[in-house]
């Protein structure tokens, strides 16, 4: 699987950053958060090139276990091989992740979580270091 915290409290307008290293032939990498494995707020799938996606930002949420409506982003700040910094951070209305060249993506916290309880990393991402602040 890869990296899983839990039992965290993070809170509205409080980041999650995650700081690694994409590996060289990544296929893609995760990070999910939200109150555990079932149920995440978001699950942001960079694909380099995974499940016919090449170069494509894939978010979702899950809610008891099911996939929400994905939402895809072209505009892709990733490159194999790179060191990368992704910061994570939300309010009951949405999530906000802040990516390398600020780029920002927005997405809905479908879920209304007040606090954030559940962070997993998972794929082709060696993580540097993980930061809440
Ligand atoms: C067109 C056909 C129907 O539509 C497709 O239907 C698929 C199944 O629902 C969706 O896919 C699913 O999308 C979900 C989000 O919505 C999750 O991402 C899920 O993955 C869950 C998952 C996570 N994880 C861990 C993980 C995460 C990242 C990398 C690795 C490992 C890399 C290995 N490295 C190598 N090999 N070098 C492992 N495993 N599974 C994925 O299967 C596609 O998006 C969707 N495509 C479109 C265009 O609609």
């Amino acid at each position: 699987l890869g990296l899983v915290a839990t039992h965290l409290n993070i809170q509205a307008g409080e980041c999650i950053k995650v700081k690694g290293k994409i590996l060289p032939e990544a296929k893609g990498f995760a990070v999910n958060v939200g109150k555990d494995r079932s149920n995440l707020v978001l699950h942001f799938n960079p694909r380099f090139d995974s499940h016919g996606d090449v170069n494509v930002i894939v978010c979702n949420s899950m809610e008891d276990g099911m996939w929400g409506t994905e939402e895809r982003e072209t505009d892709f700040p990733f490159q194999q091989g790179d060191k990368t910094e992704i910061c994570i951070s939300f309010d009951t209305a949405e999530l906000t992740v802040k990516l390398a060249g600020d780029k920002k993506i927005m997405f809905p916290n479908r879920l209304g979580l007040e606090n954030i309880e559940y962070l997993s990393v998972e794929g082709d991402f060696a993580i540097k270091a993980i930061k809440f602040s």
